[in-house]
């Protein structure tokens, strides 16, 4: 439904923030791990077509939608990273605003913003000045904008970024709902944002695609290959450390490795901090 095809991005005077980078995306959620830099952001942009590709192409639903963006705007829902309010509008005024610039009726913008400030909690806030909302607050206004006009295809840059961890729980849930039967694409680089919710992952590191299936298949690329080991504080690991718990008697330290990285080590399950991990590091 939306692809995006081998798309590089360089900008002036820098190096490719994405390199070729290729993703198919149908009705689910799809996560976009990656630490800061990788060029999720930049990826994210091209793909609401608020930025173009150096080279490479977009399409939604089979039409080039870097020459001709109108079908996937009039079909998106995208929360920026930077997003922006203004401070002197209340909750209801400013989603009033962008209801009215994205082309809603009156009546049908009004109902659908008693809705969507129910739905991420914030009737009760609803006729207070942004200015004087939390960076939580804020958060939520720029979800419930990216539903206003009930997109059927949704990108959220960070979304969690700022959000409390009842909020997160929340957030992960409508997003989880939202993707029984839309385009989900959701950045983070925290793995915990995903963990229970995409159906699929891609992990991405400078501007290239490290990895890209289920959260089950991104499991079993370090199957029997996580370990665990008490060692002495002052003990200098040499292999890629994903955990280190002080215990009592020194430091668990969780590393990856393909055979056993020190004496007494015991394999564990891996989960999927582990896998994300290695992805990043491979
Ligand atoms: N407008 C721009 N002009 C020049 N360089 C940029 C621009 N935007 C991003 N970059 C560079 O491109 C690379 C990728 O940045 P991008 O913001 O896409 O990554 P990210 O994975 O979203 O990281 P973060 O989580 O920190 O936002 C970085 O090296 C960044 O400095």
């Amino acid at each position: 439904m939306l692809e995006l095809l081998d798309i590089t991005k360089v900008y002036r005077g820098s190096k490719r923030a994405v390199d070729g980078l290729t993703l198919r995306l149908g009705p689910g959620l799809l996560g976009l791990l990656g630490p800061n830099g990788a060029g999720k952001s930049s990826l994210l942009r091209i793909a609401a077509t608020v930025t173009r590709p150096t080279s490479g192409q977009v399409r939604f639903e089979g039409a080039d939608a870097v020459a001709r963006p109108g079908g996937l705007r009039r079909a998106l829902g995208y929360l920026p990273q930077d997003f922006g309010i203004y401070p002197n509008l209340n909750a209801r005024e400013f989603l009033g605003y962008l209801a009215a610039v994205k082309g809603l009726s009156a009546r049908s913008a009004r109902t659908r913003i008693d809705e969507l400030l129910e739905l991420v909690n914030l009737t009760h806030a609803a006729k207070r000045p942004l200015g004087g909302y939390s960076g939580g607050m804020l958060r939520r206004v720029g979800i419930a904008q990216t539903l206003l006009a009930d997109p059927r295809v949704v990108i959220v840059d960070e979304p969690t970024a700022g959000l409390d961890p009842e909020e997160r729980v929340r957030f992960r849930n409508l997003l989880s709902d939202l993707a029984a039967d839309r385009v989900v694409l959701l950045s983070t680089h925290i793995v915990a944002d995903v963990e229970s919710v995409a159906g699929r992952i891609a992990v991405v590191k400078d501007g290239r695609l490290r990895f890209a299936g289920t959260p089950d298949e991104l499991l079993r690329t370090v199957d029997g290959h996580v370990w665990e080991a008490v060692v002495p504080p002052e003990t200098e690991v040499r292999f890629l450390t994903t955990r280190r718990i002080r215990v009592p008697g020194g430091i668990r330290v969780r590393m990856l490795a393909t055979a056993p990285p020190l004496p007494g080590a015991v394999a564990v399950a891996p989960d999927l901090e582990d896998a994300y991990l290695a992805a990043v590091h491979r």
